[in-house]
């Protein structure tokens, strides 16, 4: 007997939520708020300082052209008193002004980072994906609309035993591993998909457009990529480790929108059950069938090993 013909999963495109998503975070409180708004007005902060650079200087060459045709040779206090005081006061504020503004939008985007990242890994962390997730459930809802069909996967990575890696090589490694184990996911990235920490030893990938079977056949691949030996040389001397995950995958589609949390607790359920059954596997949340034999959201305690 012949087996299924393996899906065709198309490239995941860079159309949706990406990168750009995290720019188009609403600002985080009202300090955010007010940087962001005080960048905003950057615009115009330098439209101002430019005009009144401009009006300066017609008002210095006016003044010259006026005392020119009054006949006075020799320009007087008033001519100079024009050109040094309000062009350099002008130019002086104004760079002021810009400073002051350069160091706000400095300490806008340094708060935007802490709050998005997580300092260990550099990976957008558990506020940031929630968000960018939210946006693409939005955007799936959007396309219902049209009568679009647009999957969206998330999964929770867990790394197995890492209590052993942490008893066994100190605290230090642990962090390192984390690190790196972070790097070497991103690396499998492909378009839209968005890895974050989401805490502890645990990640959180999102793979928009990707419906059940292409994002098991992602999540694979990057459980192969996660299997090969990874080499670290700290304090004690190189260190080689081998290392795996328990996955939970939980898809909706187009048609059986679910919400941020059922999505995240059927995932997270199903990555349980990926730890009780042995580890190092991916468990997906299958959708019980409706009465009418539709798919209802992901539910995970019917789940599925690959
Ligand atoms: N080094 C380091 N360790 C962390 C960090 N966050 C969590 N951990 C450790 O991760 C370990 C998680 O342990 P457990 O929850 O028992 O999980 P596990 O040992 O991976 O076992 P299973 O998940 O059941 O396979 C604990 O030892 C935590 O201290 C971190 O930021 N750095």
């Amino acid at each position: 007997m012949r087996s299924p013909a393996p899906p065709v999963c198309p490239a995941p495109s860079a159309s949706g939520p990406s990168a750009e998503g995290l720019a188009r975070l609403p600002a985080l409180g009202p300090a955010l708020g007010a940087t962001a708004a005080c960048v905003r007005r950057l615009g115009v902060v330098r439209a101002t300082l430019a005009l009144a650079a401009l009006s300066s200087l017609v008002s210095v060459v006016l003044t010259w052209v006026v005392l020119r045709l009054q006949g006075h040779e020799q320009m007087g206090t008033a001519f100079w008193l024009s050109l040094g005081v309000p062009l350099p006061l002008c130019l002086g504020l104004g760079g002021w002004t810009l400073h002051l503004v350069a160091a706000l939008d400095q300490a806008h985007q340094t708060l935007r980072r802490l709050a998005l990242h997580d300092p260990l890994t550099g990976l957008p962390n558990r506020r940031a994906f929630i968000h960018r997730t939210e946006q693409a459930l939005a955007q799936q809802r959007q396309a219902t609309l049209t009568h679009e069909d647009l999957p969206l996967s998330l999964a929770l990575l867990d790394l197995d035993h890492f209590k052993a890696v942490n008893d066994r090589h100190g605290h230090a490694v642990g962090d390192a591993v984390l690190h790196e184990v972070g790097q070497r996911l991103q690396a499998q990235l492909q378009g839209d998909e968005l890895l974050a920490r989401w805490g502890g030893e645990e990640f959180a990938l999102l793979m928009p457009q990707a419906d059940v079977r292409c994002a098991a056949q992602r999540l694979d691949q990057l459980r192969s990529a996660l299997s090969q030996p990874l080499r670290l040389t700290p304090a004690g001397g190189p260190l080689e480790l081998r290392l795996s995950a328990s996955i939970g995958l939980a898809s909706t589609s187009a048609d059986a929108a679910a919400a941020l949390d059922a999505l995240l607790q059927a995932a997270d359920a199903a990555m349980y059950q990926a730890k009780q059954a042995g580890r190092d596997m991916v468990r997906v949340a299958t959708p019980p069938a409706a009465p009418g034999g539709d798919g209802g959201p992901p539910q995970a305690p019917q789940s599925a090993k690959l």
